[in-house]
């Protein structure tokens, strides 16, 4: 477990670098994605998911749907299929496991920090009739004493910071209270 959370660590660096630069950004301008001069390196909380098997799906529900609060999500599922994402207009549309892949999700932080360019993805996980199925969310976020707002080069007069700085505690705690409403509350405009 301390080997699988290692690896996910370092593949979250990996994927956070790619998105900041696919921004036309630098790492560097994430000060504290790589931690030097005393700042705490990123932390992340690993989550293990287990859904029974329920002789009626239509009845019931494995996670309600939501936005995950970190800034990326790396998910693992077992063979069995029940995470869906809301796609448009096609509603509810199933990720399938693939043998050896992981889901990458955006979070609510990562939409923060990209001043909405990257969208925060909505899910839920539905039970299965004949199979327990697991999973397990490894959320990635920042150190624990970084604020997190629009990242200052993806905003100008055109574009101004749609959110205000919260740290990652922060927000938990609003999303503890107002659960999907939470993004909206920080939007400054
Ligand atoms: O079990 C799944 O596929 C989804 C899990 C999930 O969304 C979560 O742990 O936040
Ligand atoms: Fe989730």
């Amino acid at each position: 477990m301390e080997d699988y959370q290692k690896k996910m660590q370092a593949l979250s660096e990996i994927i956070m670098g790619l998105m900041v630069t696919s921004l036309g950004l630098m790492r560097e301008d994430v000060k504290w994605l790589k931690p030097n001069n005393g700042s705490k390196p990123p932390q992340a909380l690993l989550q293990l998911n287990s859904y029974p098997v329920c002789p009626d799906p239509s009845r019931a529900m494995g996670l309600a749907p939501h936005t995950d609060s970190s800034l990326l999500t790396l998910l693992y599922q077992s063979n069995t299929s029940g995470l869906q994402v809301l796609h448009g207009n096609s509603g509810w549309v199933t990720v399938p496991p693939l043998a050896g892949a992981l889901v990458v999700n955006v979070g609510d932080l990562m939409h923060i920090l990209s001043n909405g360019r990257f969208k925060t993805t909505l899910h839920r996980a539905v039970v299965d009739k004949a199979e327990h199925r697991i999973s397990v969310a490894f959320f990635f976020g920042p150190s624990r004493d970084a604020k997190i707002s629009p990242l200052i080069k993806l905003t100008d007069h055109d574009h101004p910071p749609l959110y205000r700085p919260v740290t990652w505690k922060e927000y938990l705690g609003v999303k503890a209270t107002y659960f999907n409403k939470a993004l909206d509350l920080i939007r400054t405009m």
